[in-house]
């Protein structure tokens, strides 16, 4: 069963006369994969990834959240527990720590998190994971690109979403550091949320699960993978629109 459906979504933005950045773009994301939207600058992967998000609306065809995400709900509408949002602008907040802006989803939640998910205990194990952890107390200003950038992945996975979109999650990363946070996102995925990135690194594509090419505007590949490495055209339960 898919979590996402992207049907016939077209997207101009102001200004664009000719090519949509979007044109009747049919997609189909799933829970338990890590998904990469492939392809070249400007073939619409940002656009794809912010409409699904709630950040953008497209101007005609639609998102549609299968259960356990909230269906019948516009992607705007999708609360933090449901979808983490990593943009490529990562807009951490300067008057806060790093580790406070990890912290935040718990804050703005409109009720408490369930079970312990509020402890702060929560917060320092993604710093941990994300190799941050020392920066806990530093203010953003005070982190490199790099850093800021797992921070705002910490923050995006904090109320452990049900599918986390990320924006090119690691396009300031040394080679290392891309390893880490790629395996940090299999393991996500593999925990059963949808986790939805774009990347032109040859690295993180070739850790997919699902690689979705895109090109002026429009799905031109799918492709699934068994296990790492080993392709297949399509999934069992795949549409024919794929
Ligand atoms: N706010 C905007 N206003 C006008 N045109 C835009 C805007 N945002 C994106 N575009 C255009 O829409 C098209 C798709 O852009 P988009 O950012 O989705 O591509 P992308 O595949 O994510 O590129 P990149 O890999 O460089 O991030 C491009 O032609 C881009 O110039």
């Amino acid at each position: 069963m898919t979590l996402i459906d992207v049907i016939g979504v077209t997207k101009r933005h102001p200004g664009m006369s000719e090519r949509p950045a979007l044109h009747r773009v049919d997609a189909r994301f799933y829970p338990g994969r890590l998904t990469v939207l492939a392809g070249p600058s400007g073939s619409g992967k940002t656009t794809l990834l912010s409409i699904m998000g709630g950040f953008d609306v497209p101007d005609s065809g639609e998102i549609r959240f299968r259960e356990p995400l909230p269906s019948g709900t516009a992607p705007a509408g999708l609360a933090w527990s449901d979808a983490g949002y990593l943009p490529q602008a990562l807009v951490l907040l300067d008057e806060l720590t790093v580790a406070q802006n990890v912290q935040l989803p718990v804050n703005l939640a409109p009720t408490p998190p369930p079970g312990d998910l509020a402890d702060p205990s929560h917060t320092t194990a993604w710093l941990r994971a994300l190799d941050i952890d020392h920066l806990a107390d530093r203010y953003p200003s005070q982190t490199s690109g790099g850093e800021q950038q797992r921070a705002a992945l910490a923050r995006a996975l904090r109320l452990r979403p049900r599918v986390l979109f990320a924006d090119e999650p690691t396009g300031q990363l040394d080679p290392s550091r891309v390893d880490l946070v790629t395996d940090v996102l299999r393991d996500y995925a593999a925990g059963g949320a949808a986790v939805i990135i774009t990347s032109h690194d040859p690295a993180v594509i070739n850790a997919a699960d699902t690689v979705v090419t895109m090109e002026d505007g429009t799905v031109v590949d799918v492709v699934h993978r068994t296990g790492r490495g080993a392709m297949v055209p399509k999934p069992p339960d795949h549409a024919p629109t794929w």
